[in-house]
């Protein structure tokens, strides 16, 4: 297991285009290419852990995939779904197993996700029991609430689904079953979760109609059109290092070629809400928003986070260090679904930040952190990525060591190398 060690480096201005490729968008950038007959061109696909297990998977299930000098992918689909010989391995990512539920529900033949000791463990029954409900075959662990999951492909039933959770994932499963069944489906959620996969299927030709909450999906008789896309920069893994200017007064990130939909920067604007200063520069609108972000570090002061939960679920650990270092308190309700992310996040950022000193209470559904002096601490990521990342970040504010970081490679493979500019660090 490898620690990370983080001291302070003093004042920085730190300007970069290398945050990390989006994740969420290069999951269905893979993904959705299966659905064309044609070559889809993606440029700056993510090359981390989770997003080159979809693109594996993807070649298993027989697209051909082509990786130019400069990084960009051709990914050719097969003339029909290849029933693959082995198990797919969807590592740690959530988005790749639930999407891929959605997906392989409707392929011709017999197909088995499975992931780490993580994914594992977490709950696939909100995709698995909608998806069944419509006719799918899919089994695996306490009734297929965990995987490994087998899949086998069946026509399935259009559906008018109202969902009780935010989640993209579901939301993402359902639209790709719909565009398979065999009439006009609908689903609504209780609040707009990321809508990547609405955006891209309609920029493919897809007949994916949103309005608010609910979403009309017509099935597809014929392919789509391909995908020609550049994936935008990660707001999620940006907001690490607006995070880290946020909490050193006077310090300020730029941050280029960022995502900027509006269901992706919710964060920005919670740290905005603290007293940062936070400033959007959109520069082109293609599927997506997309621009730069300039953080600028000032007094910070808490506040209280606890609608729309959903855009801003995965910067939630890192926004808790901005917590600890405001003056008063700041509270986080209705995010029990941190809970079921990588590791319990809100078991781990209540565990960690009592470490360093700061005071925290625990809720079912969230948290309250009284801002204090951050003391250094050594730090378990417990196998989380964004927990690793955030407590890196708090770093550059007071030593931090961390403990067992690969986790680092599954979202942000050169976080440490962004992270060197700003603070000392050693492995
Ligand atoms: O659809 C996606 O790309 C994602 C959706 C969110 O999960 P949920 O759908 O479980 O909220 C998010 O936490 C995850 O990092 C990526
Ligand atoms: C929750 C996350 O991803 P996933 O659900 O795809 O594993 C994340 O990246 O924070």
């Amino acid at each position: 297991m490898k620690t990370l060690h983080v001291n302070p480096k003093g004042h920085f201005s730190f300007t970069t285009d290398q945050i990390a490729s989006d994740k969420s968008i290069s999951h269905r950038c893979a993904i959705f290419s299966l659905l064309s007959d044609r070559p889809s061109i993606i440029q700056n696909y993510l090359p981390a852990e989770d997003t080159l297990c979809t693109l594996s998977i993807v070649q298993s299930l027989g697209a051909q995939v082509e990786k130019a000098i400069d990084g960009t992918l051709t990914i050719m689909p097969p003339l029909s779904i290849v029933e693959p010989p082995l198990i797919l391995d969807c590592g740690n990512s959530g988005t790749a197993i639930r999407l891929l539920m959605g997906f392989l529900s409707t392929c011709k033949g017999f197909f088995v996700l499975y992931g780490d000791q993580y994914l594992c463990s977490r709950p696939m029954r909100r995709v698995a029991d909608p998806l069944r409900s419509i006719g799918a075959q899919i089994d695996g662990r306490s009734n297929g609430n965990y995987a490994p999951l087998g899949i086998r492909g069946e026509t399935l039933k259009a559906f008018h689904y109202e969902s009780k959770i935010a989640s993209a994932q579901v939301k993402s499963a359902l639209i790709l079953a719909a565009l398979q069944a065999d009439g006009i489906s609908t689903f609504s959620e209780p609040e707009l979760s990321r809508d990547h996969s609405e955006r891209m299927l309609r920029g493919m030709g897809a007949n994916v109609i949103s309005k608010g909450l609910h979403v009309t999906i017509h099935p597809q008789s014929s392919p789509l059109k391909p995908l020609h896309m550049k994936v935008p920069n990660d707001p999620s893994s940006g907001f690490f290092f607006a995070v880290a200017a946020a909490i050193n007064f006077g310090s300020s990130v730029t941050l280029h070629n960022m995502l900027l939909n509006p269901t992706r920067i919710e964060a920005y604007n919670v740290l905005k809400r603290m007293g940062a200063e936070v400033v959007f520069i959109e520069k082109e609108n293609v599927y997506e928003s997309v621009g730069d972000i300039i953080i600028t570090g000032k007094e910070l002061h808490g506040v209280e986070v606890s609608e729309n939960i959903s855009w801003l679920i995965d910067e939630l650990p890192a926004l808790s260090i901005a917590f600890a270092c405001a003056k008063g308190k700041s509270l986080v309700k209705n995010a029990g679904e941190l809970r079921v992310k990588e590791s319990d996040r809100i078991s781990s950022v209540v565990k960690n930040l009592r470490l360093c000193g700061i005071d925290v209470e625990e809720f079912e559904d969230g948290y309250e952190v009284s801002g204090g002096a951050l003391k250094s601490a050594t730090i378990n990521s417990f196998g989380d990525h964004r927990i690793a990342m955030s407590f890196a970040i708090a770093g550059t504010r007071v030593p931090m060591k961390i403990e067992d970081i690969e986790c680092i490679n599954t979202s942000f493979p050169n976080f440490i190398e962004l992270l060197s500019q700003i603070g000392e660090v050693e492995q």
